[in-house]
């Protein structure tokens, strides 16, 4: 149901602003309404107070289909949302937020990905490896957020991501999974990977 699915993305927002990942305006949440269309947050809403007047429907190519308010639009980074729907037939979710700790990570690499610690914890991403090696996928950001979706549709055109997220430079992560609850596990997951290599760095082993 519409309410339903603006509910959970509206506690979830609320949840990430707390945490201090959506803080003001940034990021972005979105749910699949149907196999065409997803639900997204209307651009420049605050996270940490969104209603059910703050979305917009569109569908897959990015056409507004429904909107809650009619001053809404959709999210300047829908055509990020576009892509992931469209790759992943599976996802259900997408979540994008701007944490410090993640712009932090993402200096740390000047390469294509970011080699994440083999914790436990990136079994909780989909990997059941002793010892995982994984890589998360890290994209340039650029003003016109459409190249930044056309960058991430060529790189995983030609090969798929290793975990269900990215990280674009100085901006913040993405995450996607196939169910609400799922992409939420995922999100808190990363960031948490992102505190542990920040932390890693700080702390000398004896
Ligand atoms: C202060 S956030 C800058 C834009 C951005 O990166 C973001 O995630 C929010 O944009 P939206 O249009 O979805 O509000
Ligand atoms: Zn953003």
């Amino acid at each position: 149901m519409k309410s339903d699915r603006l509910l959970t993305l509206i506690t979830a927002a609320r949840q990430f602003y707390q945490q201090g990942w959506m803080v003001g305006t940034a990021g972005n949440l979105s749910i699949r309404h149907d196999d065409k269309s997803f639900w997204i947050t209307a651009s420049g809403k605050s996270k940490g107070k969104l209603t059910q007047q703050d979305f917009v429907r569109v569908n897959l190519a990015g056409e507004v289909m429904e909107l809650s308010h009619p001053d809404n639009r959709p999210s300047a980074e829908t055509s990020i949302h576009q892509v992931i729907y469209t790759l992943f037939p599976e996802a259900q979710a997408c979540y994008h937020v701007h944490s410090v700790e993640a712009n932090l990570v993402s200096n740390l690499s000047n390469h294509e990905a970011i080699s994440l610690p083999p914790l436990e914890m990136i079994k909780g991403l989909g990997v059941w490896q002793e010892d995982p090696q994984v890589k998360m996928s890290l994209f340039e950001n650029y003003l016109e957020v459409p190249r930044i979706a056309q960058a991430i549709y060529d790189r995983f055109t030609i090969a798929l991501p290793e975990i269900p997220a990215l990280l674009i430079r100085n901006h913040g992560v993405t995450v996607w999974g196939r169910s609400p609850e799922e992409t939420q596990n995922y999100l808190e997951i990363v960031e948490y990977i992102f505190r542990y290599i920040l932390a890693a760095r700080n702390y000398s082993y004896q």
